[in-house]
């Protein structure tokens, strides 16, 4: 179905893609897989028209040649993209956001027909079944709601349609329910005729779904295998170029401190929550879970003052002040955040990464007459740049060169840096590959060995069994269950955000 070869990006000195080659058959769900700056989002993004190829590249779509030497707005109409970044303009609403590219239905004398036009966009956004309210503009809607938003955009006109869906890490941003039922929907897709190009870090989506798999590394093509012939092992081992541990990491270490608060929290309401409250000792790992829906990531956004809804309760942080914050002051608290949506939340898009990694320190940097050391903030950025292994052109390069995974190092080591006596984290592991899911794991893990209190709200079931000695369950915005040390498994976990029985 689609056939390129030669494929060859280059960005000043960093060759992102050399000589690659890809083949997807027709019908096939064809996984790529590779390390975070392997180059998959450039070369789906040379696909979409965005890139230019140097030359020596050439593509077909089904048996039909087509030009990746150019940039164009739309490469062929048989192609179509989620883009890591979706691409939505989210001060629109879902209804816009799909008139964007297919237009709006007219009335007989050629003005907008509303009715209908929303009525298509839901038909196509209820197949997710998450409630999303065509008429609201984007930026009010969950991650998960702008994920759908963003499929429903690229499966516009679709259906029984010969080409190929391109899915770039669509279940980033998803907890475990809704994968499933992007699964289907990516399912459906395929047994419609059409092939599906499918870039996941998350090896179990890829045995679950995919025919095929291409790994990347280092900008080459390392082999394409019928996912059948291989093991996480072995799948894990290609993409590394080395022997990989990939079965679930043991249980953490237990926490060290027992005691001595880090932060106190009582009766936050926020979002669906419901007076939640909860102590966090020094050192420990504590992790706040739940279905979509049920609050749980209100969490660390409430504690961190960044919850954009109102809010109520108090907290403290003993080592800072034994005085109680109301909830509503909750920057007081000093506490920061790496927040779920990276490129929305996490990074200054038009800043470098020194910059992104200084933001929050430029009162320690600053010299008398309030000039930036810049002496001094280059030593700390380099320092941190090597703590964290961020993979970067420089300290100047602009964040959004950097793949997702080195940006998400850099927002991590913005918040490290800061010192803080708690950090909080949401959905802390989302697109980031295997290798330096491990690399932030232990990171975090030896922070609160030092003391840090960390408090971390994932729906990632691997997230919590690796980091946490005790996660709090939320159900309809109450903590229904506490899980402690080795109780803390995944079958506990679904049994309790579901509300099921474990017999
Ligand atoms: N616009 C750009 N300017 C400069 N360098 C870039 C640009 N886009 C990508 N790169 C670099 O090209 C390399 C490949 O990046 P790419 O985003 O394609 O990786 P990826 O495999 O998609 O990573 P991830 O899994 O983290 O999303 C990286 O070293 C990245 O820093």
């Amino acid at each position: 179905m689609l056939r390129v070869s030669g494929l060859s990006k280059r960005f000043g000195g960093t060759q992102a893609l050399r000589d690659v080659d890809l083949e997807i058959a027709p019908g096939e769900i064809h996984a790529l897989i590779g390390p975070n700056g392997s180059g998959k989002s450039t070369l789906i993004k040379v696909l979409a028209g965005y890139h230019r190829a140097e030359p020596g590249a050439a593509a077909e779509l089904d048996g039909e040649p087509f030009d990746l030497g150019h940039v164009t707005g739309s490469r062929h109409d048989r192609l179509r993209f989620v883009h890591q970044e979706l691409g939505l303009v989210e001060e629109l609403s879902a209804t816009d956001n799909l008139a964007l590219s297919h237009g709006f239905s007219r009335t007989a004398f050629g003005t907008i027909h509303w009715p209908e036009t929303e009525r298509r966009t839901s038909t196509l956004v209820e197949r997710f079944g998450l409630g999303v309210d065509v008429r609201r503009p984007l930026s009010l809607a969950s991650p998960v709601q702008r994920a759908v938003v963003a499929i429903a955009a690229a499966l516009q006109g679709w259906e029984g349609r010969r080409g190929v869906l391109v899915l770039d890490e669509p279940t980033a941003v998803l907890p475990p329910g809704e994968v499933a039922r992007l699964f289907h929907i990516v399912r459906e897709v395929r047994d419609s005729g059409a092939s599906v190009l499918y870039v996941s870090h998350r090896m179990d989506e890829i045995f679950a779904l995919a025919d095929r798999v291409t790994v990347l590394r280092g900008g080459r093509r390392i082999t394409t295998r019928p996912v059948a012939e291989l093991t996480p092992r072995s799948l894990a081992e290609l993409m590394a170029g080395h022997d990989v541990e990939t079965g679930p990491r043991g249980c953490p270490p237990p926490s060290r401190a027992a005691g001595e608060a880090a932060l106190e929290v009582r009766d936050l309401c926020a979002g669906p929550l419901r007076g939640v409250g909860f102590t966090l000792a020094r050192g420990e790992r504590l992790g706040v879970t739940g279905l979509v829906g049920s609050g749980h990531e209100a969490v660390p956004y409430a504690v961190c003052g960044a919850w954009s809804g109102p809010v109520s309760g108090r907290a403290r942080v003993p080592a800072r002040s034994p005085r109680w914050v109301d909830l509503r002051d909750a920057r007081a608290l000093g506490i920061p955040l790496v927040p779920a949506d990276r490129a929305r939340e996490g990074v200054v898009g038009a800043f470098s990464v020194a910059e992104n990694l200084t933001l929050p320190l430029l009162d320690r940097l600053r010299a008398r007459l309030g000039r930036l050391r810049r002496g001094r903030e280059a030593v700390l950025v380099e320092q941190w740049v090597r703590r964290v292994e961020v993979r970067a052109s420089g300290p100047g390069a602009r964040i959004t060169t950097l793949s997702g995974g080195n940006q998400q190092k850099v927002v991590m080591a913005r918040c490290l840096a800061q010192r803080p006596d708690v950090l909080a984290l949401c959905e802390p592991t989302a697109g980031v590959d295997i290798a330096t899911r491990r690399q932030l794991y232990e990171l975090i893990l030896r922070q609160a060995a030092d003391g840090m209190g960390v408090l971390v709200s994932s729906s990632d079931t691997q997230d919590l069994l690796a980091l946490c000695s005790r996660v709090l369950v939320v159900r309809d915005g109450r903590v229904v269950r506490e899980l402690h040390g080795r109780d803390i498994t995944e079958p506990a976990l679904v049994h309790a955000m579901e509300g099921t029985s474990a017999t």
